[in-house]
């Protein structure tokens, strides 16, 4: 029996999971565009087996819907499906990145014979639209799902069948220890990101060489500020209480470094550091598979032609598997660095001690 996935916008997160679900023995992914422009290229990327422009078209006989719009119309888009003919049994679930609104909105399905689970896979990225969707997106990463009332256990292990083609590690949490927790480890850095960045934006209108001088440092903590600014308006808004006590714990901490800073209190500093090092270093491995493969290696080479070339021939000749081949740092005048990705620990020593024949400086 052929299996019906409808999927309810189709950028980064929904584009990733229409990949990760095409082509699967029995299943058809069906994409729904509000516009014709973004239709076009869902086509063009080739991550549905059908795209429509229509709702309805794309929901009839579905098996399953997932809803991968911003979080800010969620909720519309629960009430027109609560308009239209379902499947009966039909599971309903999102990936929206807050969890509190959306299981209280879904209280309109609650006369439909069908089944609403609230979900949000841990993994993304600072890019957005069907361009930046991979089938490798989810890969080793939480994905969430809420307990809901208004879903059977069943329907919990259907949907949990399915999203094993994303290579997730599904966990349940409860809507608003969810948004808790996810405020603290992902909506309060994008605010923090954000607000360093544009406080260093403004710095740079009287002097440039902010930007030029901005290295490594800035740049590993402010990625997330290049993130889609309407998804983010959208997620901030809805854990708006959540952050808004995470913004006063936030300015404790900072006091707090503005006051050590103030009575020159070097131990205290250097104790935040060690703290906030140890607690850091026992995070889990970065969990995901296309966007951090697990082994990189780093190179400074020279910004002359054909450096890449010669990386590149000292591991082909000895057919060393490399996953991604990246210019993390390219200025003018001074060497660049490239970031070599393999996923194999063993290739990645292999590559490490070729490289360091070569005369550039190699690190892990
Ligand atoms: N970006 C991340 O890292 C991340 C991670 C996990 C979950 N999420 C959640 O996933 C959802 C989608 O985010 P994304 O990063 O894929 O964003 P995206 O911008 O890449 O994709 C959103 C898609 O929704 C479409 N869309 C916008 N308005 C629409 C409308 N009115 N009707 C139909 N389609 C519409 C857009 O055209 C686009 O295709 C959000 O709810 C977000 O909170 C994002
Ligand atoms: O890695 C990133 O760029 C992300 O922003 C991913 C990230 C996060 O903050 O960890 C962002 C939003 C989500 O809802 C889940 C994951």
């Amino acid at each position: 029996m052929q299996t019906k996935i409808a999927i309810i916008g189709v950028g980064l997160i929904g584009g990733s999971l229409a990949l990760c679900f095409k082509g699967k023995p029995d299943i058809t992914v069906v994409g729904y565009s509000h516009t014709r422009e973004v239709m076009e290229r869902i086509e063009a990327r080739g991550v549905a087996d059908e795209v429509t422009m229509s709702l309805e078209e794309a929901v009839h006989d579905a098996d399953f819907i997932f809803l991968c719009v911003p979080v800010g119309i969620l909720g519309r888009y629960l009430q027109q499906l609560s308009r239209l003919p379902l499947k009966p049994g039909c599971i309903i679930t999102d990936v929206g990145s807050t969890k509190a609104s959306i299981a209280s909105a879904a209280d309109v399905l609650s006369l439909h014979d069908v089944h609403f689970i609230g979900g949000h896979p841990m993994a993304g990225s600072e890019r957005s639209g069907v361009e930046a969707a991979s089938t490798l997106l989810f890969e080793n990463a939480y994905y969430v799902l809420t307990p809901s009332q208004h879903a059977t256990e069943e329907a919990y292990q259907s949907l949990e069948k399915l999203l094993a083609y994303t290579k997730s590690h599904v966990i349940r949490v409860e809507p608003r220890l969810h948004d808790d927790i996810v405020g603290a480890i992902s909506h309060l850095p994008h605010i923090i990101a954000v607000a360093l960045v544009n406080q260093v934006r403004a710095y740079n209108e009287s002097n440039e060489l902010y930007r030029q001088l901005a290295a490594g440092g800035f740049r590993d903590i402010t990625r997330i500020a290049s993130s889609a600014p309407d998804v983010w308006r959208d997620i901030l808004l809805s854990n708006k209480e959540v952050l808004l006590r995470l913004l006063e714990d936030w300015r404790c901490h900072v006091d707090r470094f503005a006051e050590m800073l103030a009575e020159e209190n070097g131990e205290g500093i250097e104790r935040a550091f060690r703290e906030a090092g140890a607690f850091r270093n026992e995070l889990p491995e970065r969990r995901k598979g296309a966007i951090q493969p697990l082994y990189d290696i780093y190179i400074d080479v020279p910004d002359v032609p054909g450096v890449i070339g010669q990386v590149a021939t000292v591991l082909g000749v000895r057919q060393i598997n490399l996953s991604n081949m990246q210019i993390i740092e390219s200025r003018e005048d001074v060497p660049g660095t490239l970031r070599l990705s393999f996923r194999d620990e063993k290739e990645m020593e292999k590559a490490r001690n070729l490289l360091m024949k070569l005369e550039y400086s190699v690190y892990v």
